[in-house]
C-alpha cells in the first residue's frame, strides 16, 4: 500500500476511509510489499535490494528457537533502524514494570469503577497507566497490566516497546496501529498484539479511546492447544489478521520514545521510522475480532473451567502455568441441567485480572462496570455475589442465552502486585468485599 492511501485511511473523520488491507492466518509466513518487485526473490540480504533499500532483521525469539516456535521478520526499509541519536530520560509517569512493589500486596479482592478521562490532550505514550505487575521484564517473564486513556493521535512521535509484547483491548474508541509492519485497526470488541520492539504510531480516528493492555513480558501469545475439541474451535488461525506493507518517505523533527527495563527514553529521530516498503515473515502486528471466537461450553452438566474460553496464552517455562491466559466471556448459551450454572465460588492458585468491554458479567450483578476492574490474586476467595447466588439458585434451568455481553481476564501464575496509582486511585471500591456480605448460612443440619 503506499503512502497516499495510508493518508486516505487516516482521514477517517473526513468520510473518506480507505478500508485497510490485510493478510489472514495466526503466525504464518508472510510476504508483502508496498511497491512491486521490492521483496527480494529466493534469498534474504541481496548485495544491493531493490530500490536501493536497506535489508534488516527483526528476530522476534532467539535465533535457535525450535522451528516451530521462531519469529522473526525481515523489513527492506529506506534507512536502517541503526541509524539514530542518543536517548534521554522520558517521564515514565504512570507506566510502571516488573518488578515493582511500591506498596504491599494486599490481601484483599479488588475491584475498580471506570478510571477517570485523561487530562485534554493526552496521546497513548502519556495515557498509560499501570495497575499491577509480576515477574521481571528483564528475565522473560511475567506481566505489566495497564489500562489507557487517550484522546490525541501520536503526530510526530513513535513509539516501540523493547520490555514486552502489547496485547490491546480497546473499550472505547478505534485504535489505530500504524507500525513497521503497516497499519491496522481494533475497535471494542476486536484486540490487537503488537510484537515486542516493534515502532508504531498509535492513532485514534474515531477520537478518545480507552482499553486494557496485558504487557507480556514472556514468551509470544500463541493459540492454545484444542486438545479433545479436535482440529477446529476456540480462536480459529484464519481468523487472525495481519498487515499487509505500508510506508511514510517523511523527513522531518521526530521524537523516538521506547521503553527499556521499565524506563521510558526519548530521542531525536530525523525522518519516519515506519519506512519498510517490504516485508517477509513470521513476527507481525495482528488483529482478531471477538465475535468470531467458537465458544464451547457444556451440554450436560456443571460449570465447566474457564480454560475453554481461552482466546491466547503466553506460557510460562512450566507445561501448563501460563504466564498469561487471554479468556474472554461472550455471548453463549447456558444449558446445563441441575447444575449451578455461573461462575462457583472458588480460590484460585492462578491471579485473575477481570475487565468488562460492555454489558453485564454474568458472574456480578451489581458494581462491576465496562471499562471497570477487578483483581482476585493467588487464593483471594471469590465468585457470585449474593444477588447472583441468590438468582442462580432459584433459576428454572431452561437454556438461556448470557447475550450483549463481553468480559475478558489476563490470568496468570504469578501474583499482580497493584501499583500505588491503582492503590490510591479514587476509582478502587472501599466496601466489594460486601458483595458476598448476605450470604448466610443455610445448613439445615438435615440432607
Ligand atoms: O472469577 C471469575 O469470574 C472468572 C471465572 C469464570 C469462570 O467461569 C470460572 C472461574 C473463574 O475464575
Ligand atoms: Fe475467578
Amino acid at each position: 500500500m503506499p503512502v497516499s492511501d495510508i493518508a486516505d485511511g487516516r482521514s477517517a473523520a473526513a468520510g473518506t476511509t480507505t478500508a485497510l488491507a490485510y493478510q489472514t492466518g495466526f503466525g504464518n509466513e508472510f510476504a508483502t510489499e508496498a511497491l512491486p518487485g521490492a521483496l527480494p526473490v529466493g534469498r534474504n540480504s541481496p548485495q544491493k535490494p531493490a530500490y536501493g533499500l536497506y535489508a534488516e532483521l527483526l528476530s522476534g525469539t532467539s535465533f535457535l528457537a525450535p522451528r516451530a516456535l521462531n519469529r522473526r521478520t525481515w523489513f527492506y526499509r529506506i534507512r536502517p533502524s541503526a541509524k539514530g541519536t542518543p536517548f534521554r530520560p522520558y517521564p515514565t509517569a504512570l507506566w510502571r514494570n516488573g518488578p515493582t512493589e511500591e506498596v504491599p500486596v494486599p490481601a484483599d479482592r479488588l475491584r475498580w469503577n471506570r478510571f477517570a478521562p485523561p487530562k485534554a490532550g493526552t496521546d497513548f505514550v502519556d495515557g498509560v497507566a499501570t495497575l499491577a505487575v509480576n515477574g521481571d521484564a528483564a528475565m522473560q517473564a511475567g506481566m505489566g497490566v495497564h489500562i489507557y486513556r487517550a484522546d490525541t493521535s501520536m503526530a510526530d512521535r513513535f513509539f516501540a516497546n523493547h520490555d514486552g509484547e502489547m496485547l490491546f483491548v480497546p473499550q472505547t474508541g478505534r485504535l489505530r496501529l500504524a507500525t513497521e509492519m503497516g497499519i491496522l485497526d481494533a475497535r471494542p470488541g476486536e484486540i490487537a498484539v503488537l510484537p515486542r520492539g516493534v515502532r508504531c504510531r498509535v492513532e485514534l480516528p474515531d477520537g478518545p479511546s480507552y482499553g486494557y493492555i496485558a504487557e507480556n513480558y514472556g514468551m509470544h501469545l500463541r493459540l492454545p492447544e484444542l486438545g479433545p475439541f479436535g482440529s477446529n474451535g476456540l480462536a480459529n488461525a484464519r481468523d487472525f489478521e495481519s498487515p499487509v506493507a505500508a510506508y511514510e518517505d517523511r523527513s522531518g523533527d521526530f521524537r523516538l520514545v521506547v521503553k527499556v527495563a521499565g524506563r521510558l527514553w526519548e530521542c531525536d529521530i530525523d525522518r519516519s521510522p515506519l519506512d519498510v516498503v517490504a516485508w517477509h515473515g513470521n513476527l507481525a502486528p495482528y488483529r482478531y475480532d471477538l465475535a468470531r471466537f467458537n465458544v464451547m461450553g457444556t451440554v450436560s452438566f456443571d460449570h465447566p473451567d474457564p480454560s475453554i474460553y481461552t482466546v491466547l496464552t503466553a506460557p510460562s517455562d512450566t507445561h501448563g502455568w501460563a504466564n498469561i491466559d487471554f479468556v474472554i466471556f461472550a455471548p453463549r448459551w447456558m444449558v446445563a441441567e441441575d447444575t449451578f450454572r455461573p461462575p462457583w465460588f472458588h480460590r484460585n492458585v492462578m491471579s485473575e485480572f477481570m475487565g468488562l468491554i460492555h454489558g453485564q458479567y454474568d458472574s456480578r450483578a451489581e458494581g462491576f462496570m465496562p471499562g471497570g476492574a477487578s483483581l482476585h490474586n493467588a487464593f483471594g476467595p471469590h465468585g457470585p455475589d449474593q444477588a447472583t447466588f441468590q438468582k442462580a439458585s432459584d433459576a428454572a434451568l431452561a437454556p438461556h442465552k448470557i447475550d450483549n455481553t463481553l468480559a475478558f481476564m489476563f490470568e496468570t501464575r504469578y501474583a499482580l502486585k497493584p501499583t500505588r496509582f491503582a492503590m490510591d486511585a479514587p476509582e478502587l471500591q472501599a466496601d466489594y468485599h460486601k458483595t458476598w456480605d448476605g450470604l448466610a448460612a443455610r445448613f439445615t443440619g438435615k440432607p
